[in-house]
């Protein structure tokens, strides 16, 4: 699914009315009918008290369209306008007459009031800025968003939650709506995805308003939400005449001594993925451990005991994945980068190969092109330096996978695959994955999905995705707390069969 911009959204809203050739209330009448039954079927009539919050532009219009239909239908609403502008819209103003023609007067907030009672029993509808904030909301507005986030009060925000914008970080982190739930039209907001502005978002939903699908099917978007629909066509059937070196012969390049189980995670999840073969390329303190622990995987070690010194593959791999627990040695140090001067195959590089490419930055340009890079926050720092927002770290990332031409996995709660100039998040996942070589396993079946042919982004979107998937799937019978990297390998072939469940036993829940 697409995330635009605010402005393409203003685009799509202005299109879809010319389009359809109806008044922009009409719209805004429609969005919030959508808002109402969503309330609707879950209260069924429920004597709880609702109370609106609006604003006095078209997401406060949204809240007094919303304010009718519950009153039509006999909720209990007490409804508030809070009045930070004379600017007020014209289908605010409309729905504001609407509204006291339904004998509703609502009590207007300003600079002077005094602050509402919430009940932690109340539903607070939060309808008080929308994707048109554009400004630190004013002190006494903070205030109010202050008290109702200190209420403890179910927080349903229309469209956003208030005081955060859709496009950058909040001017001030303490005047934003903390939302229980958010319904949002039509698309996701990127703010709902990144760690700085994703805490304002416990749980989101998509409420479809209708607008223009032809404007958003060919309108590029810099990012785009992925869910199965974005992931299914990428999935590559195994053919029926198919034998092991259809699949590719992996190699996966690590550990040190005391690491040896990071190659093993990552050499196990590349198999499990379906790489036809895998070889691990390890010191010599790994071999027994490791024709132990996965038979299947072919063993090639180094003339050391305890690290690295040189990399010598005997034949072309199909795909190298190199880094896990290899360390900072100085030998291991020359031997990546003489590795990487010789190499063609592309490459998934990790953990300390990151490490390496960082204090070794002119190693860089000869990593393969089309190569997928794993970072997690603070590998990413290392590689690209300090940023001053996620927005910021979005556009030096996006700069450096364009630089080298190379794949950019960000790691994290939604991860985010950059591939030329676009950002692919990550739906799947939980922090039950926050745990020791999660990060090992996703290497892994990156590089496994390579072998089999998936172009390199694809397996990183695709390999990110069926990752948190198998996570998802560990945490149902294991829980957060007890969920092992091991635990996401024994769960990637469920995985793979939860990607073709049918679709009506599909719970949605969009829990942060
Ligand atoms: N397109 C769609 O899909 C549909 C969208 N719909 C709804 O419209 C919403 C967007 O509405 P909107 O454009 O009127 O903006 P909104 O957020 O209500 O703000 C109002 C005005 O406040 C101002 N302002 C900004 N910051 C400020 C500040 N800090 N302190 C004080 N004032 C501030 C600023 O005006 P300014 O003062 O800058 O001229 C701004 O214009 C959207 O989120 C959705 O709910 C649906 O109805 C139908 C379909
Ligand atoms: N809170 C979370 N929600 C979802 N996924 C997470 C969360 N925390 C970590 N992960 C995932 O777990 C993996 C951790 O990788 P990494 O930090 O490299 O771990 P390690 O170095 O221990 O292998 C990443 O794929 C990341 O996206
Ligand atoms: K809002």
């Amino acid at each position: 699914m697409k995330i635009f911009t605010a402005h393409q959204i203003y685009e799509a809203d202005k299109s879809t009315i010319k389009k359809e050739q109806i008044k922009s209330d009409e719209l805004m009448e429609r969005a919030a009918t959508q808002l109402f039954e969503w309330i609707h079927s879950r209260l069924r009539g429920t004597q709880v008290n609702i109370q609106l919050f609006c604003g006095i532009g078209n997401n406060g219009g949204d809240g007094m369209v919303l304010a009718r239909k519950l009153q039509e239908h006999g909720y209990s609403i007490k409804v508030y306008v809070v009045n930070y502008s004379d600017k007020r819209s014209k289908d605010f103003l409309l729905n504001l007459e609407r509204l006291k023609e339904n004998k509703v007067w609502p009590d207007f907030i300003n600079k002077e009031s005094d602050l509402p009672q919430i009940s932690p029993n109340d539903i607070v509808v939060d309808a008080i800025f929308g994707i048109g904030l554009n400004r630190a909301p004013d002190a006494w507005v903070g205030n109010l968003i202050q008290h109702i986030n200190g209420s403890r009060a179910f927080v349903l925000s229309v469209d956003v939650p208030s005081g955060l914008p859709v496009d950058r970080n909040p001017w001030n982190k303490e005047y934003v709506i903390q939302s229980s739930y958010v319904l949002s039209f039509q698309l996701p907001k990127l703010v709902f995805f990144l760690p700085e502005t994703g805490v304002y978002v416990n749980q989101w939903e998509i409420v479809d308003i209708g607008l223009n699908p032809d404007f958003i099917a060919k309108t590029d978007a810099d990012f785009e939400l992925i869910g199965r629909p974005e992931v299914l066509p990428m999935y590559r059937p195994r053919l029926k005449f198919s034998h092991k070196g259809t699949y590719g012969h992996s190699v996966i390049i690590g550990g040190s001594y005391g690491k040896i189980g990071a190659v093993q995670l990552a050499t196990n999840a590349c198999l499990s993925v379906g790489s036809g073969l895998v070889t691990a390329f390890v010191p010599k303190c790994g071999y027994d451990s490791l024709q132990t622990a996965v038979p299947e995987v072919m063993v090639l070690t180094g003339s050391r005991e305890k690290g690295i010194s040189e990399i010598e593959i005997p034949f072309e791999p199909t795909v190298v994945g190199i880094g896990v627990g290899i360390g900072l040695d100085g030998d291991t140090v020359s031997a990546f980068g003489n590795f990487l001067k010789k190499v063609n195959s592309p490459m998934v590089i990790d953990a300390d190969g990151l490490n390496i490419l960082s204090q070794n930055p002119e190693m860089l340009t000869d990593v393969p092109g089309l190569s997928v890079l794993t970072p997690h926050p603070k590998e990413l720092q290392r590689l690209i330096g300090n940023w001053t927002s996620d927005f910021d770290k979005l556009e030096k990332a996006k700069a450096f996978a364009s630089k080298y031409n190379i794949v950019l996995v960000i790691k994290g709660a939604h991860t985010i695959t950059i591939y030329k100039g676009k950002g692919y998040v990550n739906t799947t996942g939980n922090p039950g994955m926050a745990t020791a070589g999660s990060g090992d396993v996703l290497t892994g079946m990156i590089a496994g999905l390579m072998a089999q042919g998936y172009p390199s982004v694809e397996a990183a979107i695709f390999g990110v995705y069926l990752h948190g998937l198998a996570g998802d799937l560990g945490v149902s019978s294991k829980g957060y707390e007890a969920l092992k990297a091991s635990s996401l390998i024994e769960n990637i072939g469920s995985a793979y069969s939860e990607l073709f469940r049918q679709p009506e036993m599909e719970q949605k829940d969009n829990t942060q």
